[in-house]
Formats: structure tokens, sequence, C-alpha cells
């Protein structure tokens, strides 16, 4: 039974069309790497993945139990009182809640924020708060883990040990991973699935073949003249 099913799937805003017949599926434990331009249609898809967008035609089936979700916005407002603690123990039911505080002291320390965690989140950088929602998300260990440019405001050091991160959680807890990504490294090519959109499918399959497309000539880069 695949994981993900994505079936034909249409979403209009008005007359445009954000997303044109777009098709996929994927399996347990694929790591799906879907990029596209601006204003391509990612997020809208993510959004109907998690079903904050209600698509025009199309379906899709998710096979999975526990789905976590980070979102490209965040969502703290400036003086809006919360903390770091109740944003990570908001992803969480109330069963789990007892059970997992020496995981979040191991996330916290993986991240490298254990000393803000009773700070108000505003007082965070960018890049911290960023921290915060991925251990939200990754708390209830999802089987299903959907990331919308996860990685948009760490560090290039700390990315590049998050990327090999995701990659383990995929090996080791056989997680379904789809990351929405305008960084397409090396360490995320490698034994990815790639989903290239631009309002429709322009390529979807494993990321060997998609070297292969971009050698011929489908480069997803963009050459700026002046
Ligand atoms: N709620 C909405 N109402 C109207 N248009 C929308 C809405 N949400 C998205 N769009 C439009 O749909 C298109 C796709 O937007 P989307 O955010 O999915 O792109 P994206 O590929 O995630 O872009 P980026 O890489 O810049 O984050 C854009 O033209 C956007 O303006």
């Amino acid at each position: 039974m695949d994981s993900v099913t994505v079936c034909n799937l249409t979403v209009r805003f008005g007359k445009y069309e954000a997303l044109k017949d777009v098709s996929f599926s994927l399996k347990k434990g694929d790591f799906l790497n879907v990029i596209g331009p601006n204003g391509s249609g990612k997020t809208t898809l993510i959004e109907v993945l998690t079903n904050l967008t209600t698509p025009s035609s199309g379906s899709i089936t998710i096979n999975e139990k526990k789905v976590g979700y980070l979102p490209q916005k965040l969502q703290t407002k400036k003086n809006f009182p919360i903390t770091v603690k109740e944003v990570i123990y908001g992803g969480l039911d109330k069963i789990e809640k007892e059970s997992t505080d020496n995981e979040i002291k191991k996330w916290l320390e993986i991240m490298n924020i254990s000393h803000l965690i009773n700070e108000n989140m505003s007082i965070l950088s960018g890049g911290q708060q960023q921290r915060v929602y991925i251990i939200r998300a990754l708390i209830s260990n999802p089987d299903l883990l959907i990331l919308d440019e996860p990685t948009s405001a760490l560090d290039p050091e700390f990315r590049e040990g998050f990327y090999l991160f995701l990659n383990s959680l995929q090996k080791e807890r056989n997680m379904t991973i789809i990351n929405v990504t305008h960084d397409l490294s090396d360490t995320l090519k490698d034994n990815s699935l790639i989903l290239y959109i631009d309002q429709e499918v322009k390529f979807f399959g494993e990321s060997k073949e998609f070297k292969e497309f971009e050698h011929r000539g489908h480069k997803h880069v963009w050459v700026f003249t002046i």
C-alpha cells in the first residue's frame, strides 16, 4: 500500500490554476524533495496534503497515522506570550506528554537551544524559532513528516547537519518525508525522489534520473542577465 497517493490534483484560486492535474505516489520510507520556481505551487501542494486548502478536483490519500508538519510561515506573532516549551508541548497529545520529557531534552540539545526552553518565542531569532518548530514537528515521532522549506532561516553549517539528520530519520525509522526546498544540495539529492513542479509536474522520479533530466537541458536554475 502506498504511503501517499496524489491523483489528478488541481487547485484553482479564482481563475488562476496554482496546480494542474498533479499526480504522484510515495511508498513508506520514501524521501521526496519538492522543487520548483517561486510561485510554482509547492506550498499549495503541501497545504492540500495537510488539509489547509481544499482541492478544486482530484484526490489525496494518506495511509499514515501520525503526520508531522512544519509550515513555511512560522506563526509566532510579535509580543504573543508563548514560550518555547509551550510551542513544543503543543505538538503532543496528553498521553504522550509524560513520557517525552527526556526526548524533548535530547532534541533541545541536538538543536542547540536548551538554554531557551523557558523563554518567550518572540525573543528568539528566526533560525532559533525555526529549530523550535522543527522539534515540534518531530517530537510525536510521525510516520509522515512534511517540511515546507525547513532550513530557510538556518545557518549553512547547521543546515548541512539537519539534512544528514533527515536522511538518518528516513533510514532508521523508515519515516516518509516530503521536503519542499530551494536548496537541492547533494546531501538531500542522494537517494531521494524529486518532484519538480511548475503548476504541473515537470519531473517526478529518482534523483539519478533527475540528473539526466537536467543534462538534457531542463535546468531548474535561473540565469539573470543585465
Ligand atoms: N490563497 C490564495 N489565494 C490566491 N492565490 C494564491 C493563494 N495561495 C497561493 N496563491 C497563488 O498560487 C501560486 C502558487 O503559490 P505557492 O505559495 O504555492 O508557490 P510556491 O511554489 O510555494 O512559491 P515560493 O517558492 O515562492 O514559496 C502563486 O501565484 C500564489 O500567488
